[in-house]
């Protein structure tokens, strides 16, 4: 028993000695003053990116905050992001982990190891095995899923249009997110003939682990490790239930792919099979893989397109323009096309940028860490210090926007207008990028030829605010959706 508390001793003295380093070096970095043990973490509950962008206005770009025992720092605006996330690449790279975390444990056993919170060899090669599955041509080959769920999107609209009631418009583009992705996962979509309920619950399910993902926990604040609860049951039982699906598809994609005879569907369960053949990742890293790129596929695409839709119903000037530029580009019988018409209708291209400025949906990204102490913007930043890429500040800051609280396409003809950077700065950032701007693109371009959306109480613009979570979420918003003529299917 003493030896336990020895030794328990010892790890607590050796993780308080590292937070002391990280605060004396972090100290001179300005911020806002915390309460004793807690820090701020009591300022930063609810809509943290809009305190975060408050507090970028007060302290700069580089400011620092407190979550208990943890010291993060918030870097602000494209300059200082490439300054750190490119020019000191590999010193911003790895994922934040917290130590004592349950979850970061079993993430890290070789065991359950994922993709999002992995870091090192492990997390490079599974990077540039998914990514092998998402280069451009092979994102062209899938294009003609995409436009699959998008007419099937229009055919339950059409549906809607037909009773000319207004309706919650956010779970049909979530559930056409999750469709692709598990397009590209498995090879499959999940079955609908509108939202039934397993979708349904499919999609809460995603939406609520995302929540519960971001929400700080007791466990935040401690240093060393403790007995106490690190996520709420819930949080469990939501990552069992998606377990449970991946596994399923995990076993259908087996069997029918022994049924076949055949080795390559062209899906990304592939690859990664070959990776469990290997002895590189386990059953359950497999799973853990699946659900990372299932939930960071699908949230934030389906919020995304609903952030778009909420500004074109406010704004139908915008939507009428985008409408008679599609139909001259594109011929009435031909299916809208990313890869041929992506580089063609200048107008769509500048509603999806804005669409993404506007609405970063990752708004925070997901934490780094420093590898070693390093300046960036005159201040010094300790090695173990966990970094945030404040995304929603940068893409709403008066510095590099004109206007940003609007919805103006046009900005980005100007000469000097600000620079992207949704899917987040340097190697680490999104990995399914190519397909989220195909996904998006696709979507607009295939709906607005097919339909106008319309705020039914047009006194009153529709909240486009959207609630704090990893992926931003739309307002649950309500549209009334009418045919422009005989769809386009
Ligand atoms: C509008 C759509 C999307 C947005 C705005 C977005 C944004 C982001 C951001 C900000 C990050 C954090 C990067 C960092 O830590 O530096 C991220 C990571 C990630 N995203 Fe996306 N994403 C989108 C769509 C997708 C899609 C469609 C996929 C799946 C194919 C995906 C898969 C991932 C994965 C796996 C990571 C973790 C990467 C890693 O840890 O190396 N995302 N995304």
């Amino acid at each position: 028993m003493n030896i336990i508390i020895q030794l328990v001793l010892r790890i607590n003295n050796g993780a308080i000695e590292k937070n002391d380093r990280i605060r004396r070096i972090n100290s001179k970095i300005p911020g806002p003053k915390g309460l004793p043990f807690f820090g701020n973490i009591l300022a930063v509950r609810g809509n943290r990116h809009l305190k975060y962008q408050q507090y970028y206005k007060e302290y700069g770009p580089v400011f620092r905050v407190k979550y208990g025992t943890i010291e993060r720092v918030v870097l602000t605006g494209y300059p200082i992001l490439k300054e750190a996330f490119i020019d000191h690449a590999e010193l911003f790279q790895p994922r934040f982990l917290r130590e004592n975390n349950i979850i970061v444990k079993l993430y890290s056993q070789q065991k359950f190891k994922g993709l999002i919170f992995s870091n090192g060899d492990y997390h490079k090669n599974l990077k540039s095995v998914i990514l092998s599955e998402l280069t451009a041509t092979k994102i062209k080959k899938m294009e003609v899923h995409i436009n699959e769920e998008s007419k099937r999107l229009c055919e339950l609209l059409e549906k809607r249009a037909n009773e000319g009631k207004e309706f919650v418009m956010n779970k049909y583009f979530n559930l056409f997110s999750i469709n692709i992705i598990l397009r590209f996962l498995f090879g499959i979509n999940y079955p609908y003939d509108d939202l039934n309920e397993s979708s349904v619950e499919v999609i809460e399910v995603i939406q609520r682990f995302f929540k519960l993902l971001s929400e700080p926990v007791l466990s935040d604040y401690l240093a060393f490790p403790h007995p106490f609860p690190e996520r709420p049951r819930e949080f469990y039982r939501c990552f069992r239930k998606l377990a449970k699906n991946i596994l399923k598809l995990i076993g259908n994609y087996k069997s029918k792919r022994s049924s076949t005879g055949s080795d390559e569907h062209g899906a990304i369960i592939d690859k990664l099979l070959i990776e469990l053949e290997k002895g590189n990742i386990t059953n359950m890293g497999l799973v853990s893989i699946c659900v990372d790129v299932l939930i960071a596929g699908a949230d934030t695409v389906g919020q995304t397109l609903m952030f778009s839709f909420i500004a074109m119903a406010n704004d139908q000037s915008i939507q009428e323009k985008l409408y008679q530029t599609l139909n001259a580009a594109i011929p009435p019988n031909e299916d809208y096309s990313y890869s041929k018409y992506k580089l063609t209708i200048p107008y769509l291209s500048l509603v999806v940028k804005e669409t993404f400025r506007k609405y970063p949906v990752g708004v925070l990204g997901l934490p780094h860490m420093t590898t070693e102490d390093v300046v960036i913007g005159g201040h010094t930043i300790a090695k173990g210090t966990q970094i945030i890429q404040n995304l929603y500040a940068s893409h709403r800051s008066e510095e590099f926007w004109n206007q940003p609280d609007e919805f103006i396409p046009e900005r980005f003809l100007e000469k000097d207008v600000g620079t992207l950077h949704h899917f987040a700065v340097g190697p680490r950032n999104c990995l399914g990028y190519s397909l989220a701007e195909c996904e998006v693109t696709s979507a607009i371009a295939t709906l607005i030829r097919n339909f106008n959306f319309i705020n039914p109480n047009p006194t009153q613009p529709l909240n486009d605010e959207g609630d704090f979570s990893i992926a931003l979420i739309a307002p649950q918003t309500k549209l009334l959706v009418k045919k422009r003529h005989n769809l386009v299917l």
